[in-house]
């Protein structure tokens, strides 16, 4: 070993020892960056990255050589598909940021990183604003109360405009923006940025990479305009803060208030999720970025500030598994969120599940490099290496009992009906206290529904199992990936959220795994439902090996939307369902739900239809699996008999045209069955359309709208839910799901 390379390695070794003495949570921040697909995610945060001096050289989306996004597939299309987790250091703080996908394809993985941190930067595209992803989003973050900030990027494009994207925070997101700074663009298009608190020019150093930037006192000509700024912020914030309402009135007036003050009052205000902070820059021209950082520190809240319902684990250790992901070399690695406690190597822990797991080793998370520590305290977030069983969304914690004994204490302390603590299903609505404990209790995250499927096939036979290896991978890592076996075509069938989502499973297959398959059509994913009740007996016999099998039911189908199973105990059935024993009910139950698995028409998903065993008898020596057999066979049946209608999966797009195209695209989408929502003006010569259409109607659309505005339009498109289709359509639908169209 060189003299040099120990010297390295022993100021590394003294850098993490410092790292983990120094950050108490106070002094720890994690951080979603969440935005639209292209507002600048991944070049805000490859600037975080260099200007903490955790890299030495700038990484940008168009070379391919970005930290977080670190997948080949990633590198070549210049997106983020996995959300990735690193951890710089920042004014004596240690930021835990997530950088998390953008495109609708990959919504999942953005409601997962959300249990995970602390407060969100929302980035907006300075050139268009709030757009379909951000509402996805920004929703997402509110349901977990996240406080916020928002950078507004691209801001050195001439079409930038930040008065814009603060008016469309307020009308579109309905919230409460408050500017910390203004852009001055000079006739070189140069930005410099006016700090509203400190009343100072910003000037970022373009040979340093932006890495220097200095302060300046304001001209003249700008004074008037950027006091007027500071009083109104002062003015906004002392109408929601008491502290610095008390300041301004024993002041009487403004200008006595200190920056201090404005600050202290503004982070209050962000905690409670009254205002939102908005600051600008150019992530890509290296403006600003530094400013964001502080912001970070400056406003959004430290883990202990939060979380506060973690404290019924008392002493016990609790963490929250956020992501799972595959190392080639390390294997499955686990990024846990630690509430309580601290999470070493060698810990032995409990999952949701009951399953006992033992941390091998703790890496600090740098996108797709790993730095072995010995833990991590509470606050800060982990991977860990060593979990076998561990799903994303189990919380971790002490030993069995942990879990238990933290509910009741919770329990106790706000009061709260015991069901509200232990299920997931109780109906907690307006109770605001509830719904929290339900989401932190929650053990399983919540999975969009795939509105595509196709067939998959490994090249050979001989690579079946590796196939069917990897795709369990996959999907450990990526929930919303579904993985089923069609026992009628006897394929493996893949669902998923688009496209794109299917695309990048074959690739990383083809890169990660060495396997080239095959993927057939991507066809729509259309649910199924009963329109009426139907109530049928049945009586399954058997022999098998000399044995006889026998299964005597009374089923009923109902239309029903939250419980799908349930016992008629009424009159004369009470008896029979009474005697039947726990396990055996479980077999019934799993047999009956399994029939919900295909529907008779096109073998979509039953949904919104309850199964309702009225009574059974089971012939003695009759095994578990006839009767879980028979039970779906006889829901099949009465499914066949009654019959069912097709439901569609439903995107909500929003268009962006100048006016005088508006006309010939609503005529052209009245012809694909799309609903208009509103129309409304959205800058001088554009407006937007908001509409709902079938996704069915929707193929190539993309290029439909191109040609129509002559590339003037711009699109997004989201899932919104499943609808009924009237009689036509649903013929023609069928007739497509089985070839003949
Ligand atoms: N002009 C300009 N371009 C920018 C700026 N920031 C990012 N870009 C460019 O915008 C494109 C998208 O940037 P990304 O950083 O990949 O955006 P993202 O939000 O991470 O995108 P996804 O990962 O796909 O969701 C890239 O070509 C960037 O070089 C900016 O401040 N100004």
């Amino acid at each position: 070993m060189t003299i040099t390379r120990s010297f390295t390695l022993l100021h590394s070794i003294r850098t993490h020892a410092r790292w983990q003495r120094f950050y108490s949570s106070a002094k720890l921040r994690n951080i979603g960056i969440l935005a639209h697909i292209d507002a600048g995610k991944t070049t805000t945060t490859e600037r975080m990255l260099f200007y903490a001096g955790k890299t030495r050289t700038m990484g940008e989306v168009h070379r391919g050589n970005t930290v977080t996004d670190c997948l080949t597939q990633e590198r070549e299309r210049g997106i983020t598909i996995c959300s990735s987790a690193v951890a710089f250091n920042w004014q004596g703080h240690k930021i835990n940021l997530l950088d998390t996908p953008g495109h609708i394809d990959f919504t999942m993985e953005v409601e997962q990183s959300l249990h995970a941190v602390d407060g969100v930067v929302v980035v907006l595209d300075g050139t268009s604003g709030v757009e379909a992803q951000t509402i996805t989003v920004w929703t997402q973050a509110e349901k977990h109360r996240l406080p916020k900030l928002v950078f507004v990027n691209k801001m050195d494009r001439p079409d930038a405009d930040f008065n814009s994207c603060v008016s469309d925070l307020s009308t579109k997101l309905d919230a409460k923006p408050v500017c910390l700074q203004s852009p001055l663009k000079d006739e070189k298009g140069n930005l410099t940025i006016f700090d509203v608190i400190t009343q100072q020019a910003l000037i970022w150093h373009s040979a340093s990479l932006g890495r220097e930037y200095k302060k300046f006192p304001l001209l003249d000509k700008h004074i008037a305009d950027l006091q007027d700024k500071r009083y109104a912020l002062i003015d906004e914030l002392s109408g929601i803060d008491d502290e610095l309402a008390q300041v301004v009135i024993s002041n009487e007036g403004f200008d006595q208030v200190s920056n201090e003050l404005i600050q202290q009052a503004l982070r209050r205000a962000v905690a409670q999720r009254k205002v939102v902070p908005v600051l600008l820059g150019s992530a890509y021209k290296n403006v600003g970025v530094q400013r964001v950082m502080d912001a970070i520190i400056d406003y959004l809240p430290a883990p202990h500030e939060r979380n506060q319902l973690y404290d019924c684990f008392c002493d016990d250790f609790v963490g929250r598994v956020f992501k799972i992901i595959h190392d080639k070399q390390r294997g499955a690695l686990t990024l846990v969120r630690v509430f309580r406690g601290e999470l070493k190597k060698g810990s032995r822990l409990v999952t949701t599940h009951n399953t006992a797991e033992v941390v091998s080793k703790v890496y600090e998370p740098l996108a797709d490099e790993y730095r072995e520590i010995s833990g991590v305290p509470a606050g800060d977030v982990a991977i860990c290496a060593g979990l076998k069983h561990t799903v994303t969304g189990d919380l971790l914690t002490t030993n069995a009992s942990s879990l238990k004994n933290a509910q009741k204490r919770l329990q106790k302390t706000l009061k709260l009906p015991e069901s509200d603590v232990m299920t997931e299903d109780s109906d907690t609505e307006g109770n605001a206290e509830a719904t929290l404990v339900k989401e932190i209790f929650a053990t399983d995250p919540q999975i969009p529904d795939a509105v595509y499927f196709c067939s998959i096939e490994p090249p050979s036979l001989a690579t079946q199992n590796a196939m069917e290896a990897a795709l369990k991978q996959l999907q450990r890592e990526d929930p919303s990936l579904r993985v089923n076996y069609d026992s009628v075509t006897g394929q493996t069938v893949l669902g998923g959220m688009g496209e794109l989502h299917m695309d990048i499973v074959k690739s990383r297959i083809l890169t990660e795994y060495k396997i080239d398959v095959d993927l057939g059509p991507l066809q729509i994913a259309y649910k199924e439902t009963i329109e009426e009740p139907a109530l049928d007996s049945f009586q399954v016999e058997k022999e098998i090996s000399g044995s006889k099998q026998s299964v005597t039911i009374t089923l009923e189908l109902l239309r029903e939307q939250n419980e799908l199973f349930s016992l008629d105990k009424s009159g004369e059935n009470a008896s029979n369902l009474n005697s039947l024993r726990p396990r055996m009910l479980h077999v019934i139950r799993k047999g009956a739900l399994s029939a919900l698995e295909r529907g008779p028409r096109v073998g979509g998903q039953v949904v919104d239809t309850q199964i309702r065993l009225h009574s059974i008898t089971i012939g003695r020596g009759t095994a578990d699996s006839f009767v879980m057999a028979a039970v779906a066979q006889c829901v099949q049946k009465i499914l066949t008999t009654v019959g069912t209608r097709l439901l569609e999966p439903v995107m909500a797009l929003e268009i962006v045209a100048p006016s005088e195209r508006i006309s010939a695209i609503i005529a052209d989408l009245s012809r694909r069955r799309a609903t208009i929502n509103d129309v409304r003006p959205k800058s001088e010569h554009n407006k937007v359309i908001y509409v709902n259409a079938p996704l069915a109607e929707l193929s190539g659309y993309s290029s439909v709208l191109r040609s129509i505005s002559s590339g003037t339009a711009g699109m997004t498109m989201q899932p919104c839910g499943f609808s009924n289709m009237n009689s036509n359509d649903e013929v023609r639908a069928i007739q497509k799901a089985q070839g003949f169209e």
